[in-house]
């Protein structure tokens, strides 16, 4: 029974985490006092999820289409989230990338002052922790923070990369069934080095170039801190699209004093070992029979290479310096190797090997025959027909990964791909490309080898356990958990990935490995239930479930 709360029934529909708009049913509205605010008719939550994307259907423009299903989630989360969950393939590539980089492109024109999330500038050091109470819970589990200096392959977007920590929580509701009402996303601002955002009179960040000195450490701790503080020791801060020069350093200051994680690093790193483990089933290799070649040596490059090598070390029983050996980085000035050591960022130091020089890519693939070769470069059109030629010259499946995003900043396209090697290529991107038909006819469909298949199941599972802490250990255990999550349906049509459309089910298995390791690793605080598969689905919010509208439990 639902019975009157002293509130107005202005304040229940104002209330969008739990307002429900035409769906609510006729029996609660006078209860609820909302009687009068709303037409007549009752929608069942599925007829008005298909009366929003036909509506949606008819926009112009994936961020026409960006802002509509904002607009819908800044009135109900509910119809939002029955959105993403029934249309996951459909509607996540609009929430979130590639659309999300055009909307943080667009961040500052398209805001509508609507309430999502928190932004602590420069100017706020010394007052995080109070300005915390100005939300309206204390209950938050899960935050995603950008300083907005690398977002995506974008580069620095100062304030308007705020979309990409509301992109990424979006994801961990619709994908990971984390409650709608315990996310933040936050921004910390501490300038922009973008000249257009600077000169934009409508910008709508600190208008000055980036802090580089100890003002931004200390602003970084304090925002830390006060969070500890206000939501509890154990709550999860997802590091994001923050700049090289930071987000290495910052992850290994925070690592071992917070829940906390790297996505592009770390989140990143699992998802192409992922894909690479399940990549053997189909070359028939094993990790440590690969030669790997990285076109890009960022936070995503080093990242992958790092979690690639602890899992060849701990499948190989090597040590971890021997698998190293096996993964080769070329950057801007060519390739990685033990004569540029004096010059090299300390991130590249465990992949400088003692091998000849090499001015490029090619020069690289031409002395190294890899079997595998990662684009992490944000250099489009970077895997050129001579490169992907090359590969699959030396190579009966060569393994193509143009992991750069948006679409807009993918090594190459999935036609191009596989054009360019007969077919034979398995390939996968950052950003989702169509299926493509070779010209035998063949279907192949390129996996989306994107993060969003490891965070909301890594937060899902620091959230079942209450984990202090999440390592190197949880990547790998993610990205084993999502590699066998691959079907014979999937590998048939060289799919690296399981479809979207089973992402929540991904999620949960992700989640209940990842807990049940953080108990018998000892970072668990909760107590570990008797059948830790049916505890992670209890936790999971699932918009179609009815929810006591008063209370905001399940029913
Ligand atoms: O947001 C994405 O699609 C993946 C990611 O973390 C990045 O490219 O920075
Ligand atoms: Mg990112």
């Amino acid at each position: 029974m639902v019975s009157r709360l002293p509130v107005t029934g202005v304040e229940v529909v104002r209330d969008t985490i739990r307002y429900s708009g035409v769906s609510t049913p006729i029996s609660e509205r006078e209860g609820l006092g909302i009687r009068g605010l709303v037409p007549a008719a009752f929608l069942p939550l599925e007829l008005d999820v298909e009366r929003c994307m036909l509506q949606m259907r008819s926009k112009e423009s994936p961020l026409e289409k960006y802002i509509y299903l904002h607009n819908i989630q800044d009135v109900s989360e509910r119809l939002f989230y029955a959105i993403l969950c029934k249309y996951t393939s459909e509607v996540m590539p609009l929430v979130y990338t590639p659309t999300v980089g055009e909307a943080c492109q667009n961040f500052s024109a398209i805001y509508r002052g609507t309430l999502r999330g928190m932004y602590f500038s420069l100017e706020d050091s010394g007052k995080i922790r109070t300005l915390l109470d100005n939300w309206f819970t204390s209950k938050i589990t899960t935050i995603v923070v950008t300083d907005g200096e690398r977002i995506l392959g974008l580069g620095d977007l100062g304030v308007n990369g705020m979309g990409i920590p509301i992109g990424k929580l979006a994801l961990y509701t619709a994908c990971g069934g984390i409650d709608p009402a315990k996310v933040l996303p936050v921004h910390i601002d501490v300038g922009t080095n973008n000249e257009e955002n600077l000169n934009d009179p409508y910008y709508l960040g600190l208008r000055r170039p980036r802090e580089r000195g100890q003002a931004y450490d200390d602003l970084i701790a304090e925002f830390f801190e006060a969070a500890q503080n206000k939501f509890g020791a154990n709550v999860m801060i997802q590091f994001e699209d923050f700049g090289n020069l930071n987000a290495f350093r910052l992850l290994s200051a925070w690592q071992d004093k917070a829940c906390t994680f790297n996505d592009d690093i770390q989140g990143t790193a699992a998802v192409a070992l992922a894909g690479l483990l399940a990549s053997n089933r189909l070359t028939g290799k094993d990790l440590i029979d690969h030669i790997f070649l990285f076109a890009g040596a960022g936070e995503a490059g080093t990242g992958i290479a790092e979690l690639l090598a602890l899992a060849i070390a701990e499948k190989g029983h090597l040590p971890i310096e021997q698998a190293r050996k096996k993964i080769f980085l070329v950057d801007s000035k060519g390739l990685v190797t033990k004569s540029r050591l004096d010059s090299l960022q300390h991130h590249k130091v465990d992949f400088a090997h003692d091998v000849d020089d090499c001015p490029n890519l090619l020069a690289a693939i031409d002395m190294l025959k890899p079997t595998g070769l990662i684009g992490v470069s944000a250099i489009p059109n970077s895997f050129t027909k001579e490169i992907c030629e090359n590969m699959a010259a030396h190579n009966k499946i060569p393994v193509i990964f143009a992991l750069s995003n948006p679409t807009s900043k993918a090594e190459c396209t999935a036609q191009e791909a596989y054009e360019w090697t007969d077919g034979r290529a398995i390939f996968c991107s950052g950003s989702p490309f169509d299926p493509v038909t070779l010209q035998d006819g063949r279907q192949r469909v390129p996996g989306q080898g994107n993060n969003a298949y490891i965070f909301p199941g890594i937060g899902l599972g620091v959230l079942a356990a209450g984990s202090t802490r999440i390592t190197n250990y949880d990547m790998l255990l993610a990205a084993e958990t999502l590699a066998a999550e691959v079907g014979p349906e999937e590998l048939d049509v060289g799919c690296m990935y399981p479809p979207l459309s089973r992402i929540r089910q991904v999620s949960k298995n992700i989640a209940i490995a990842v807990a049940n390791q953080a108990h018998e690793t000892g970072v668990a605080t909760e107590q570990r239930p008797v059948d830790m598969g049916k505890y992670v689905e209890s936790l999971m919010y699932d918009p179609f479930e009815e929810v006591d509208v008063h209370l905001g439990s399940k029913k």
